[in-house]
C-alpha cells in the first residue's frame, strides 16, 4: 500500500471562517494527506473583515513544536513544510530553522513558501517586516514560491508590464534559488477580463492557465492559501508539477463556483469538498514557448 505523505502546515488560523489553515488544512487531508497545522496566529476571523481579536504564537514555540515531534521520533516522516502568512518575521527565522532541522532527518522534505505579503487596499493586513523577510531570506531557502502577482511585483520591484514580462519576472524569482514558482494569480496590462490566470515555472519550461474569472460582490479570501495546499498536497501525491497545477485549478474552481451560488462570503468548504477530491472541470496548462 502506498504511504500516506505527511505535511507540515505552518500559518495562520482562524476561529471563523477560512483563511490559512483555516481555508486548507480540510481540502489537504480530503485529497489524501496527513497535515501537521502549526498555527502562526489565532485570529477570531481574517484580517479583510477590518477588525479582529486574538494573537501571534511566540516565534520560540515553532523550535519548541518542532522538538517535540523529533522527541518522539516522527520528524523524518516529515514530507514537506508549508508556510503561509506570518504573524512576525522573527517567526519567518523559525520556520527556516525548522525546515532546515526537517531536512537533516529527511533529505527529501519540499518546502513550499507562500510569500503572504499583506494588501492593504484588499485589507490582507501583514507586518512590514515580514515582506523583508519573504524578499531577502525565504526565497533563497524554499523549494517551491507560490506568490500571487503583487507579491511577485514585490520580488521584482516594478509592475508587470504583459505576460511575458509576468514571465521574465518569475524566472528571476526562480534563479534566487527555488525549484519552481507557481504564480497563484497574474495580472498585467491586456489580460483578458473574463479569465483567472495562473503560471509555473521551473527549470524545464513555463506553463499558462486560464480558467474563468467569477464575479464576486467581495472578493473571497483564502483563495492563495487554498491553492498553494492542494498544489502541495497534489506534488505529494506523486503528480507532476503541470498535473498538480491543473488539479489545483479545477479544484479551486469549484470552491468558488460553490462559493458563488450560495452568494456567500467565506469559502464554501464543506459543501464543496467531494468536487474538491474529483473536480468536474479540467483546465490545461498549456506550455509557454518562445
Ligand atoms: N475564478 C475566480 N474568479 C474570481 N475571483 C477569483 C477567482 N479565483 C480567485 N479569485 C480571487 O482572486 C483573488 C486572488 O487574490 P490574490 O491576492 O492574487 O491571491 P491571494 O489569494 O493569495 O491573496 C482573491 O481575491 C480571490 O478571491
Ligand atoms: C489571517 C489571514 N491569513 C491568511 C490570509 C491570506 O489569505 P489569501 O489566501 O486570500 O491570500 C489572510 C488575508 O487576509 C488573513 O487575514
Ligand atoms: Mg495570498
Amino acid at each position: 500500500m502506498k504511504r500516506t505523505p505527511h505535511l507540515l502546515a505552518i500559518q495562520s488560523h482562524v476561529v471563523f471562517g477560512h483563511a490559512g489553515n483555516s481555508a486548507s488544512v480540510f481540502p489537504m487531508q480530503r485529497v489524501g494527506v496527513n497535515v501537521w497545522p502549526l498555527n502562526t496566529v489565532q485570529f477570531s476571523n481574517h484580517t479583510q473583515y477590518g477588525q479582529w481579536t486574538g494573537d501571534v504564537l511566540a516565534s520560540e514555540q515553532i523550535p519548541a513544536l518542532v522538538e517535540g515531534i523529533a522527541a518522539i521520533g516522527e520528524l523524518g516522516n516529515c514530507d514537506a513544510v508549508l508556510s503561509g502568512y506570518l504573524g512576525s518575521a522573527a517567526q519567518g527565522r523559525a520556520i527556516l530553522a525548522g525546515v532546515t532541522r526537517i531536512k537533516a532527518c529527511n533529505p527529501k522534505a519540499i518546502y513550499l513558501c507562500d510569500p503572504v505579503m499583506g494588501h492593504p487596499e484588499k485589507g490582507c493586513i501583514v507586518a512590514p517586516e515580514v515582506s523583508d523577510f519573504l524578499l531577502e531570506e525565504a526565497a533563497c531557502v524554499a523549494d517551491i514560491m507560490c506568490p500571487n502577482q503583487l507579491e511577485l511585483d514585490s520580488f521584482s520591484g516594478r509592475k508587470a508590464q504583459s505576460l511575458l514580462d509576468c514571465l521574465a519576472m518569475a524566472r528571476s524569482l526562480l534563479a534566487r534559488g527555488p525549484k519552481a514558482v507557481l504564480v497563484k494569480h497574474l495580472a498585467y496590462p491586456g489580460k483578458p477580463q473574463d479569465s483567472f490566470e495562473m503560471l509555473l515555472v521551473t527549470a524545464d519550461g513555463s506553463w499558462h492557465l486560464r480558467r474563468p474569472l467569477l464575479a464576486f460582490p467581495r472578493q473571497p479570501v483564502g483563495v492563495g492559501d487554498l491553492t498553494s495546499g492542494l498544489f502541495l498536497a497534489r506534488v505529494l501525491l506523486g503528480d507532476s508539477l503541470v498535473a498538480a497545477l491543473e488539479f489545483t485549478a479545477a479544484a479551486v474552481h469549484e470552491v468558488l463556483l460553490e462559493t458563488q451560488a450560495c452568494a456567500s462570503y467565506e469559502l464554501e468548504l464543506v459543501r464543496a469538498q467531494d468536487r474538491i477530491v474529483h473536480p468536474r472541470v479540467r483546465f490545461e496548462a498549456v506550455p509557454i514557448t518562445l
